[in-house]
């Protein structure tokens, strides 16, 4: 599907143009209720979008300001587990940025693989490793798209520093815990084995979910800025065995989206003030 198909489709419902796609993980939702002036299209109206089938995950998007910043917030995502491809679960990406979205906020609410963490902790994301699949392998591709030029390409991915500085302000004028971290990204749908915990603390990472790469390497290739933010919704206990749930995953992400705002609510401000300018890398 063509994302210009879908952007057709909601031009024809709104003619906002969003600065900035925010993409709102397990238990995050809420936040598309904080949108001014809204107006909510169902996933399954848009063409080329799938069902959000995944429990805490309302299946929206949402246009409308919040600070005054035009915006576009994708209430649910698609994720992998869910049968999804990993072009499936980046269009949305596609489609936003075609609407207009220059800067992608995409959180997620992710186990605790670093010993520090405590649960409704929020870790602002440098960067990740893909263990879901192929980095650019589009899984319904056909064969020669594995050879395709660039295909070996060292993915041009990178988090934003300026975006992140400002969610590091928004936590200290706050006052809630906030750390730099590494997303791993699974397949899922399973949780992992306490020695899979320890394993990936060993190889770098500090969080770990089922989501957010494909949509980061699609917001990158696209050249948007990207903010992704974790909610530490369960943690890894290296000692005991520890039953992660997604019912505690969806408890937790409502405790935390007070943080969560305050951290859109910063980073808004200060596109809306003078656009991020990000130092060189
Ligand atoms: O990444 P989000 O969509 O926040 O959801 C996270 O929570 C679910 C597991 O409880 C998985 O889908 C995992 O990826
Ligand atoms: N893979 C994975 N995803 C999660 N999403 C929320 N918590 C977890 C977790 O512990 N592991």
């Amino acid at each position: 599907m063509n994302p210009q198909t879908a952007a057709d489709f909601i031009r024809s419902i709104t003619d906002l143009k969003p600065q900035v796609a925010i993409i709102l993980g397990s238990g995050l939702g809420g936040l598309a209720d904080k949108i001014d002036s809204p107006v909510i299209i169902a996933f399954d109206r848009i063409p080329g979008f799938g069902t959000s089938t995944a429990s805490g995950h309302r299946g929206q998007l949402v246009f409308g300001s919040i600070e005054s910043v035009p915006v576009v917030a994708m209430a649910g995502r698609f994720h992998r587990y869910e049968g999804w491809s990993n072009d499936d679960v980046a269009f949305p990406v596609d489609v936003m940025n075609t609407v207009g979205a220059s800067h992608l906020i995409v959180s997620n609410a992710a186990g605790g693989v670093s010993l520090k963490f405590r649960v409704g902790d929020i870790v602002v994301l440098q960067d990740h490793i893909n263990f879901m699949s192929g980095v650019f392998a589009s899984d319904q591709g056909a064969p020669e798209k594995f050879a395709a030029p660039g295909c070996f390409n060292r993915p041009a991915m990178t988090y934003d520093a300026a975006m992140s500085q400002a969610a590091f302000e928004a936590a200290i004028e706050s006052g809630f815990d906030c750390y730099p971290g590494t997303y791993l990204a699974t397949f899922g749908p399973t949780y992992e084995t306490r020695a899979e915990y320890r394993m990936m603390r060993r190889i770098g990472a500090d969080v770990v979910g089922m989501s957010t790469v494909p949509e980061v390497l699609a917001a990158s290739r696209l050249g948007m800025r990207i903010l992704g933010l974790s909610m530490v919704s369960n943690v890894a206990n290296p000692d005991k065995a520890v039953k992660a749930s997604h019912d505690e995953v969806l408890e937790a992400g409502r405790a935390a989206e007070v943080k969560m705002e305050a951290i859109v609510r910063k980073v808004l401000q200060q596109i809306s003030s003078s656009p991020l300018q990000s130092p060189p890398v």
